[in-house]
């Protein structure tokens, strides 16, 4: 049986609706079940000039290549570039019910579009991102990674001001981040035993500790545990160097100290087909790696290619699964 993924287009204003109605016109080796406002992905269907089919959730399709929808209608019919606060309520309650479906069993895996952090702040509701709202819904600690073909980052931090970042890498922190990332290459990604890299804080990995100590003090001892318990860890690196070609074939996965230290690298060799795989939770959830693009929505400019990388990576990772 093909697995049977929830799909979110995301920000109303995006270009999240449009993508999904492109990958309403392929075939794929899912069933997909759109969790979200059928209004916003009939006016993306408009603006591009593609037909869209969609039907009730649990309903027989009687086109072809049909959308099965949960409609989750928002307020307000935002214009394309504009998004509203008003509509964050409903985005987050779409996002929770395809994650309910995906806890329940119902459903198998969670595919995301982008979803825009500051109107959803603006809407009244505290949010980091997507990764921390489903893991407070799932009860369990989880890890951002991006990968594409060449290269997997995960990242110790992830969204928080450069300020804070320092005090955040604690050794309990470490460790728990490093024993996600080993297991899910082990258990999800068939890697035996992965070699996983992680960067230093500090230029130069601190230097020694002429600049800066978190090395010494944290990292250092955080992987000689990690080692002991059979872990296998290269590092802490030097960041600038870490990714020359000929190391980076050594490495099953980077883990970088905070977001712009990793995800440059990553984006830089390949944005459009690189995809956001969250790890630790109990089912698989696969994002683009993009953000809204709010200046390209409704122009059919926008590049579905991490969508459709986000939904084939989660098909696989749902059918390894299903097959234990
Ligand atoms: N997965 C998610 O939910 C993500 C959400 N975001 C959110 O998106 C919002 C905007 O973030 P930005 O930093 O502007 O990043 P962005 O990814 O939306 O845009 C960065 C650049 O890439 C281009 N771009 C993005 N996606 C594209 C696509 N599919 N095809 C062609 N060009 C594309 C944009 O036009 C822009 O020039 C923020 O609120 C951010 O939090 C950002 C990254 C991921
Ligand atoms: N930079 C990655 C990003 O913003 C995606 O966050 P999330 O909404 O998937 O947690």
């Amino acid at each position: 049986m093909r697995p049977r993924l929830a799909l979110i287009a995301g920000e109303p204003a995006g270009i999240g609706p449009e993508l999904v109605v492109r990958a309403a016109q392929q075939d794929w080796d899912a069933e997909l079940v759109v969790f979200g406002d059928a209004a916003s992905l009939l006016r993306a269907a408009d603006a591009l000039g593609l037909p869209l089919h969609l039907h009730r959730h649990g309903e027989a399709a009687t086109q072809p290549r049909s959308l099965a929808i949960v409609d989750i209608p928002h307020p307000v019919a935002t214009r394309f570039g504009h998004p509203d606060p008003a509509n964050t309520a409903s985005l987050i309650a779409a996002i929770s019910r395809a994650a309910r479906a995906c806890i329940d069993g119902e459903l198998d895996g969670l595919v995301t579009g982008p979803v825009h952090k500051a109107v959803i702040n603006e809407g009244g509701i505290t949010f980091t991102g997507t990764t921390g709202l489903l893991a407070e819904q799932a009860g369990c600690e989880v890890v951002m990674m991006l990968a594409n073909s060449h290269l997997r980052v995960a990242l110790q931090t992830v969204h928080l001001p450069l300020r804070e970042v320092a005090d955040a890498i604690t050794p309990a922190a470490m460790m728990r981040t490093l024993r996600i990332v080993d297991t899910a290459l082990r258990t999800q990604f068939g890697l035996a035993v992965p070699t996983i890299a992680v960067l230093g804080l500090n230029p130069h990995a601190g230097e020694d500790g002429h600049l800066g100590r978190e090395e010494l003090d944290i990292i250092i001892p955080s992987l000689d545990h990690l080692r002991g318990e059979g872990l296998r860890l290269v590092g802490p690196l030097p960041a600038d160097t870490a990714f020359l070609p000929n190391k980076l074939q050594g490495f099953d996965a980077v883990l970088a100290m905070y977001h712009d230290q990793g995800l440059p690298v990553l984006k830089h060799a390949d944005f459009a087909h690189a995809v956001n795989i969250t790890l630790g939770l109990p089912y698989p959830r696969v994002a683009v790696d993009h953000g809204t693009a709010l200046e390209l929505a409704g122009q059919g400019t926008a590049d579905p290619s991490s969508l459709y990388a986000a939904i084939r990576t989660c098909t696989q990772l749902a059918a390894q699964r299903k097959r234990g």
